[in-house]
This record gives C-alpha cells, structure tokens and sequence, in this order.
C-alpha cells in the first residue's frame, strides 16, 4: 500500500479503506471503481501519484487532515482541468491549429498488448484502443482493459476502451491449417460441415451448418474478396464439391460469398445479430467499464435499438454503441442504422467480401456523408495500411487511401492487423498520423468545409437552436480565424454539433460527466476535459479560461469562441444557450 506509506511518511494516519471511503464521498462524489481502487493502492512514487487523478493528487497537496474542510476540496476540485498528457504536449510543441483532428483507432493483439506497448501507442495518439472479440481469451482481454485504464489513471492518458463483437459470421471455413494454402486452377475441392481435428486434403471445413442453402451446382464461391473463386460443381448433402476456376491463396478463417450470374446471393439466415457469446462479451465489458461497443454484421436497426435499450438499464455510464456496415443488407438500411446507433464503422473488410472491390471507395463516400449529415461520428476501417504488417513502409496507394478517409472528413482512422500482429505497429500508428495532419492542412488551405451543407437535424426549439448556434459559431469561428473554440457541455451534444462542421480550429469540449468525455474521443477536431461545471455559465468560462491561460496554453490576444447550452437542473431557471467571442487580456 504504497500511497498509505507516503501519507503516513506525510503525518497521516489512515486505513487505505477509510481513505478510499472519504475519497469517494468528499472528492469524486461517486463510488470509486476497482481499477482506481487499484491505481490509488499501487501507485508507487510520489510523482506516479501527483500525476494521477484529482483525488489522490489532492491528498498529496493539501493532506488528508486537509481536505476535510469543505472549502478546500471545493477549490481542488475547480482548479482540476483534465488535459490528457498527450494533448498537453501536442499543444505545447504544435499550438492551436497543430492540434490533430482525426482521431486513432488501434486494435490491441499480441504485438502490442504489453503496458509498455500499449503505453507507445498511447504516446503515439491512440485514442480509442479496439479488441476484437473474435480472437484470444476473455482473462487476455480483462488484462488489456485494466492496463489502459491504470495507464490512464496513473500516467494521465486518455485512451477509451471498444470492444468489437465477434457477430453471428455465417460465411467463414477453414481448411485446418496455421498458414495459407494455394488453390491450384481445376482442382476440386470439397467445402464440408463436418467438424473434424486437423487438415485434410483439398477440404474445407465451413462454420455454420447451413453455410450451403439455397446454393446450386453453376454458383460461384468467392473467397476473401477475390483470393480465389470456386464453381459449385455437385451437392453432397450440405456439402459442396468444387472446382477451382480463379486461382489463388486460401487464408486461415477465409470468409466466402456466393454468387450467381454476377449477383451475390441474398444469405438471409434467422441467426440474430448479437449470438450468446456477444451478449457474454457485452456484459464482461460492462462489468470493465469500457466505453463503445462495435456491433458486427448489424442487418437493421432493431439489434442496435434492443442493445442501446438493455445498456441504459445494466450500466449507469453512457456506453456508445457503434454500428458495423459490413454486409449488403446494412447497406440497404443505412440511414436507419445510423440513426439508431451512436456511430458508424465502415469495416471495410468484410464489405469487400460482399460488395465489388471498385464500389467500396463510393460507399464509403456515402456513408460517411450520411453520417455528417445525422451527426453520427465513423471510423474508417481495415486494410488502411495492410502492407505494414510485414513492411516498414506502407504503400503509395495506402497513403493515398488514408489520406483520401482524411479528406471525406471521417472522425476516426482504425488499424486492425497492422497494429495487432504486425511487426511495424508503431510505425503505422506515426504514418496515420502525419498523413493526417498534412491531409487536414490541405483541407483548412482550401476551406472545403464551406462545402458542406447540412441537413437540418433539431425538432424540439432548443435542439433547434442548438444546432443553429453551433452551424453560426463554426461560421464565425473560421471568418474571425479564432484560435479555438469552447464549448460546455454535459452530454456531448453541442461539441458533436460543433465537429460535424469541420470548423478550422480547435473544439475544447469541456464537461463535469467523465463517460462524455470518453465518448467524445472519437469525435472529429474535439479535444474533451473533464472538470466541475456550475450552472453559472460566467464562471465556467472565467475559470477554465483562467486554468489554461495559467499552463501557459493562450496568451494575450487569443481570441477564443465560446459556445453553452448548460441547460440548468432546475427548470425554473431560464435556459442559457449562447455564442460569445472573447479576446483574452
Ligand atoms: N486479441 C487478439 N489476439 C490475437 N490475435 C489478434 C487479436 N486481435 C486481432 N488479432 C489478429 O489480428 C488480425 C487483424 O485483426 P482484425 O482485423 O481485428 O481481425 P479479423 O482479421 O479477424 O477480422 C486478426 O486476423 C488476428 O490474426
Ligand atoms: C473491421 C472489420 O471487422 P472484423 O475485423 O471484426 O472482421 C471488417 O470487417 O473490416
Ligand atoms: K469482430
Ligand atoms: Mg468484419
């Protein structure tokens, strides 16, 4: 119990439960979770511990006999401003405008799973860190989980938790061994629902017993987008016997698509979206305290309601829920999904199995534009720098693919193999984000945000005039060329509102509700700060005006754009929705 040392070296007396117990009531106001519990009792130095949360840092400065008086707390806790440690540096080293706004998404496998690793990323602008369900086993992932969060307790990261569910995937076969297995011209193969250990010749074992209904002899089986590509030649019960007729590599866990006459066949299964083993997933995760659940192969948006409905009884934090677009149907029903959801993930890799690999550019253009257009952050996905898992250097056509995502102004960029297995994750990690920036300079350089045009969202007055102030203030914000935009809020709502019009500079998003300010990791140009928020919308500005102007951040003659919607608790108050324009002293 390190921490109990330190206060006892500091003339304090106290148990680390009673000390956890009078953290919780005086200063956090709210139980602390067993991960802080964790931090707190395992921070080892005096500098771990001043640089962790508020709470502890607060016992350090004052002592617990301190803190006591109510007077002091209070102020403690209105001094906290909770920059990220990253954030700080990059504003210090780049200012304002050299703030990244594309925000990183790492999938977190062997690679990188260690703390130092994760750590690395961290550092090297991960945001969101991604598992994917569909591999390792739940005591790795509850690892993952718990070293972001100590890294970001301790050290003062901020890095938000996704899982990705593993989906009722009903097109994957295997053939049994570790590594790829080449598919001659005119062999014949025999895809089977048999399960048996090991490997066979010229056999693949599907998943899903009904892998084969409705398939007919003259079909088509394309393999992963186009590896290989066999004709269906006889049917053998469920099973089918093929010929190869487009040569090439069969993968570990290849996903496969049927075809006839140049159409894909509908796969309409009654197998729901979210199996037994993603409900279990999804109440691990709770129980961790993440922050998105990815929701795969979503076919409407009826899985996304009943997930949202079932998350808002079993955990008091808001966790987001993000929809995959991955299969034909959810291309069908796109606005309704993003509607539903709290945002989008365009997985581009099982898209590509589904849809031509030439219409996957102009269906990320669109979804991306439905989703600015209903203020629903995305997330590009896979295969953004394939090549990296094996090379040092991505390909001209991968930059030119991030930096295109750059340009559609998705929210967020993700790498899934190249940090997981890839030996140059890191790397990657640094070429999402240089490309990023040169990309968002370019965009600022052409003002291509006058372009957009935006659909109205708001029905109620308020939401209506909500959406108003934040379309005018982006406006102003990149006429007036402001330094950086304020903005106060409880929910998220006014900085979302304010992203999705691309301004010029920078949104800081400053909210009291820590699962907001996670949340809003993932959205476009929006640095969120956690800090005591009053109803008095003077003080709120004056304050964190006051904080960050005292770490050296603005300077005299900054020019700052403030936005609120502090709709007060009480509703005999009036409701206090404004733009303000302030040069700093
Ligand atoms: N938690 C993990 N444990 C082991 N391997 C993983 C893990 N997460 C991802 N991977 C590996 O990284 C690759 C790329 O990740 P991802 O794109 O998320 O999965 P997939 O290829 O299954 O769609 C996977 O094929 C798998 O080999
Ligand atoms: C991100 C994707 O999903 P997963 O990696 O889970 O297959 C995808 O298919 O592109
Ligand atoms: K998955
Ligand atoms: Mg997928």
């Amino acid at each position: 119990m390190a921490v109990v040392g330190d206060l006892a070296l500091m003339g304090t007396k106290i148990s680390p439960n009673k000390l956890i117990s009078k953290l919780e009531k005086r200063v956090f106001g709210v139980p602390v979770s067993s991960s802080q519990r964790f931090s707190f009792s395992h921070a080892r130095n005096l500098e771990v511990i001043k640089k962790s949360r508020i709470a502890v840092k607060a016992v350090m400065q004052v002592g617990l006999e301190k803190i006591q008086s109510s007077s002091e707390l209070k102020s403690l806790k209105e001094e906290y401003l909770g920059f990220d440690v990253v954030t700080e540096r990059e504003l210090k080293e780049n200012g304002f405008l050299g703030l990244r706004k594309t925000k990183l998404v790492c999938t977190i496998g062997p690679a990188c799973c260690s703390l130092d690793e994760l750590e690395k990323l961290a550092l090297a602008g991960m945001n969101v860190a991604r598992l994917n369900m569909c591999h390792n086993s739940r005591e790795w992932h509850q690892d993952v989980i718990r070293k972001i969060k100590m890294l970001n307790q301790e050290k003062g990261y901020s890095v938000s938790v996704m899982i990705d569910t593993e989906g009722n995937q009903i097109q994957v076969v295997d053939h049994g061994s570790s590594s790829s297995v080449k598919a001659e011209e005119d062999s014949i193969w025999y895809f089977t629902t048999e399960k048996f250990e090991g490997s066979r010749p010229f056999t693949i074992q599907a998943n899903y017993e009904g892998f084969s209904e409705g398939v007919n002899p003259g079909d088509e089986i394309v393999i992963d987008g186009g590896m290989a590509t066999f004709e269906v030649t006889e049917r053998v019960g469920n099973d089918l016997r093929c010929k190869c007729v487009d040569p090439g590599l069969l993968l570990p866990r290849a996903k496969l698509s049927f075809w006839r006459d140049d159409k894909l066949l509908g796969r309409d299964c009654d197998l729901p979206t979210l199996s037994p083993k993603d409900w279990s997933d999804i109440v691990f995760g709770i129980s961790e305290d993440i922050d998105f659940i990815a929701v795969s192969f979503v076919k409407d948006a009826d899985a996304i309601k009943h997930l949202k409905a079932y998350l808002a009884t079993k955990s008091s934090k808001a966790i987001k829920v993000l929809a995959k677009i991955e299969s034909v149907e959810s291309l069908r029903r796109l606005e309704e999904i993003v509607e539903a959801s709290d945002g989008i993930m365009i997985a581009r890799g099982d898209l590509g199995v589904e849809i031509p690999l030439e219409q996957i550019p102009s269906v990320q253009d669109d979804i991306t534009y439905v989703c600015r257009q209903l203020n629903k952050p995305v997330i590009v996905a896979s295969q953004l720098l394939e090549s990296m898992v094996e090379f040092p250097t991505p390909t001209r056509a991968e930059v030119a693919d991030v930096s295109e995502a750059v340009r559609q102004y998705a929210d967020a960029l993700m790498l899934s193999g190249e940090s997981a297995i890839g030996s140059y994750g890191m790397k990657a990690l640094s070429v999402l984000r240089t490309t990023s920036t040169r990309m968002e300079q370019s965009c600022r350089e052409e003002n291509r945000q006058t372009l957009l045009h935006q659909r109205k969202l708001g029905v109620s007055l308020p939401d209506q005039i909500a959406e108003q102030i934040c379309n005018c203030a982006v406006e102003m914000a990149d006429n007036l060329g402001v330094d950086a935009i304020f903005v106060y809020t409880r929910h998220g709502k006014m900085a979302s509102l304010l992203s999705r019009n691309r301004p010029n500079p920078p949104i800081f998003a400053f909210t009291n509700d820590n699962s907001t300010r996670m949340a809003l990791n993932l959205q476009w140009g929006v640095t969120p700060l956690l800090t005591d928020l009053s109803d008095d919308m003077e003080a709120n500005v004056k304050k964190t005006v006051e904080l960050i102007k005292a770490k050296g951040m603005i300077k005299a003659d900054d020019a700052i754009l403030v936005v609120s919607d502090i709709i007060p608790i009480s509703t005999a108050q009036t409701i206090f929705q404004s733009i303000q324009v302030m040069t700093i002293a």
